[in-house]
């Protein structure tokens, strides 16, 4: 939501960066009628089923290659996972170079998981590891205000760090924060930008190097 005070860009932790407004409204645009695209079947978006039984109550389409817990794939229900574009790539780059500066490493992003959040969707702590790549994961929030929590490299508990992710925000996590535990503790309906195409729900799309080539 459009705020009067700028919020400024911060570092929650070493190899974390958090850049507020980094997507402009064409950009924020741009993303949401491509996620709508996306979320078409074949290969399209659904609940992601959990080695338990049950399903997450996030709902996800990926590029590139698709994630299932404990693995990536190439086909899901039956269809090739759809493409993962040039554009978004290059999108990646910039973020990653605005994030961590001259220093940035060499980034070929492959994968991207493009998740919707209903106003009752959570994302519990989890790391992402399930890439051969420990390369940076670039994160793009839209729509509504999701509280982002990035907790330590170690363990569920304690210390962790609550961050309200707004629409057009970039998050990057790698170096020391790759493996970082992060969840999503809920989102805040009815607070994102009325003119990118999204009237409810958030979207997050994350970037990463599964690293197969
Ligand atoms: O929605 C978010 O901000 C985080 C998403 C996430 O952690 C994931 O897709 O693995
Ligand atoms: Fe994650």
């Amino acid at each position: 939501m459009a705020t009067l005070i700028p919020r400024e860009r911060s570092e929650p932790a070493p190899g974390a960066v958090h850049i507020p407004d980094w997507l402009d409204g064409g950009e924020q645009r741009h993303l949401v009628q491509a996620s709508r695209e996306w979320a078409r079947p074949p290969a399209g978006m659904r609940h992601t089923r959990l080695p338990g039984g049950g399903v997450m109550s996030v709902q996800t389409v990926c590029l590139g290659w698709h994630w299932e817990p404990y693995r990536y794939l190439r086909h899901v229900d039956g269809a090739p996972v759809k493409p993962f574009p040039g554009w978004l790539a290059e999108l990646g780059r910039r973020a990653l170079a605005d994030a961590y500066g001259p220093g940035a490493p060499d980034y070929r992003p492959d994968v991207a998981l493009v998740n919707f959040y209903d106003d009752a969707a959570k994302m519990g702590l989890h790391q992402d590891r399930d890439e051969r790549s420990r390369a940076p994961v670039v994160s793009f929030s839209l729509g509504d205000t999701g509280r982002f929590r990035l907790g330590n490299t170690d363990n569920r508990g304690r210390p962790w760090r609550d961050i309200e992710l707004e629409s057009g925000d970039l998050f990057v996590f790698g170096g020391p924060s790759r493996l970082a535990y992060h969840g999503v503790t809920g989102i805040l309906p009815g607070t994102g930008p009325r003119d990118i195409g999204l009237p409810r729900g958030r979207l997050n799309i994350t970037l990463r190097e599964f690293g197969l080539r």
